[in-house]
């Protein structure tokens, strides 16, 4: 069978290109009726019904038929044996890559995740206290691929930031596990794993049923399905952001060869039909030699029914006048990822706000940020990079504030606040503060 990957091609200077540019853009879990009914209805079942509706789900969605949830469980010899069981070359990758992740989220705990204090001259003592949450969920996808870089994406930073019980769900179709996925949670120290997926696996972690732990964070990518769930179950539990279908969005001066842009294209447009793959650029004989590079590239990928799908339904090159307004378009998508793929990418960098992760200049393909760069792959979709970061240490902490006045200290804060609370007609706020002050 051929397939056909026409991503829209669109120019800001058409009279038309408002309006097909919020068309092409116009996408989300919560928007799809369908979608949404079937997760309501099974958050509500496993809610009802624990382990029997996880079960039943199971079989059906992944079609894995298995008596008891005992047998979803992975041992933790398991885990060890599958990491010993890898290949020499694949073992090394995983360890690389963990390492790599595992720095750059030292590095940031240092940068922004401990305790901090400091005291007033009358010696009143204020900060803010770090704690690591005691128990998390990590979704690791497992529908169209398997995902051990999600893995390390989620583990490493929960195990930086020092949370005790890392509980990990990962879909096994067909009941057909994949050894690096469950040698990744070996390495990334996964504490219980289960195999399960989707709304119901959201469902038992959040609600908890008689074999899984209901936890106080959920966190990781996922389809639709699981964007829509985690959204759902926020308030009972946390939940890290809605990092749903992958996004890459390459802003282009046409300095980078166009084959290396239409696979960068591809990357992302592999994961799912509904991925979206955007390429702005104020060349528009670069846009018509990507586009050869796609129709060239397409038929020796093999998940080319996905990209062609993903590529004509939600894809677009789009001709801008400048740089300068393919950098503001950009601001207005707030990709999940975002190449600059220039000559000259730090003259752009600091016109780019909104993207989940920025990726600088030709050699910085996506898909290494997606593996080993260091930084982590779980990122924002669907525009919500305006309002969302990555996942960090910082998803798998709380804090706390501090604070210890000194009796001097209270003096002059009891009368401050006396007057407030007068103000506020809250008498026992004011005589608390009141009492405490000298007479
Ligand atoms: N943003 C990120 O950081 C990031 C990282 C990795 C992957 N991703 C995205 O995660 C997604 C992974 O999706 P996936 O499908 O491969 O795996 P998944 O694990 O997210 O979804 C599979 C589950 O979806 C459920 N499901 C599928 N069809 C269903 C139906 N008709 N009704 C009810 N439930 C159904 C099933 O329970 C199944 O177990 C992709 O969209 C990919 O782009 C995003
Ligand atoms: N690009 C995905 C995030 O959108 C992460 C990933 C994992 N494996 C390959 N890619
Ligand atoms: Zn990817």
């Amino acid at each position: 069978m051929e397939f056909v990957a026409a991503p829209a091609r669109l120019s800001t200077t058409d009279a038309q290109f408002e309006h097909d540019f919020a068309q092409r853009l116009h996408w989300s879990a919560d928007t799809d009726a369908a979608i949404e009914q079937r997760v309501a209805d099974i958050l509500a079942d496993v809610q009802k019904r624990g382990d029997a509706a996880v079960l039943d789900y199971t079989a059906r969605f992944d079609g894995l038929q298995v008596s008891s949830m005992a047998a979803l469980e992975l041992s933790k010899q398991e885990l060890k044996a599958a990491f010993e069981g890898l290949p020499t070359e694949q073992r090394e990758a995983l360890e690389s890559a963990a390492r790599r992740v595992r720095s750059y989220h030292e590095a940031q705990k240092k940068a922004n995740g401990e305790s901090w204090s400091y005291r007033d001259e009358d010696g009143t003592l204020l900060g803010q206290k770090v704690t690591p949450l005691d128990r998390v969920g990590i979704y690791v996808p497992g529908g169209k691929a398997a995902y051990p870089s999600s893995v390390l994406m989620n583990a490493i930073p929960a195990h930086v930031a020092g949370v005790e019980d890392i509980i990990m769900v990962v879909p096994t179709p067909q009941g057909v596990k994949n050894p690096l996925v469950l040698a990744a949670a070996y390495v990334a120290g996964v504490h219980r794993a289960f195999t399960i997926g989707g709304a119901q696996a959201v469902a038992a972690l959040a609600y908890g049923t008689a074999t899984i732990p209901k936890v106080d964070k959920i966190t990781g990518p996922g389809n639709a399905y699981v964007a829509s769930a985690k959204k759902r179950v926020f308030g009972l539990v946390g939940i890290d952001m809605i990092a749903g279908p992958s996004e890459i969005l390459v802003l282009a001066d046409g300095s980078t060869p166009p084959d290396w842009v239409a696979m960068d294209l591809f990357s992302q447009a592999e994961h799912d039909e509904l991925a979206q793959s955007i390429l702005l650029c104020p060349d528009a004989a670069y846009l018509d030699a990507v586009q050869r590079e796609i129709d060239r590239l397409l038929p020796e990928m093999p998940r080319k029914a996905i990209i062609a799908k993903s590529l004509s339904d939600r894809g677009a090159l789009i001709l801008t006048r400048d740089m300068e307004e393919a950098c503001a378009l950009s601001n207005r998508i707030a990709p999940e990822h975002l190449e600059v793929s220039s000559r000259d990418p730090h003259r752009w960098e600091p016109l780019l706000k909104h993207a989940g992760a920025i990726f600088l200049g030709a050699y910085t393909s996506e898909s290494l940020g997606d593996y080993c760069a260091g930084p982590n792959h779980v990122l924002p979709t669907s525009g919500t990079a305006r309002f969302s970061s990555p996942l960090g240490v910082y998803d798998f902490q709380k804090r706390s504030s501090l604070i210890e006045v000194s009796e001097a200290g209270a003096q002059v804060l009891g009368k401050t606040a006396a007057v407030l609370a007068y103000g506020e007609g809250l008498q026992g706020h004011a005589r608390a503060a009141e009492m405490r002050i000298k007479r």
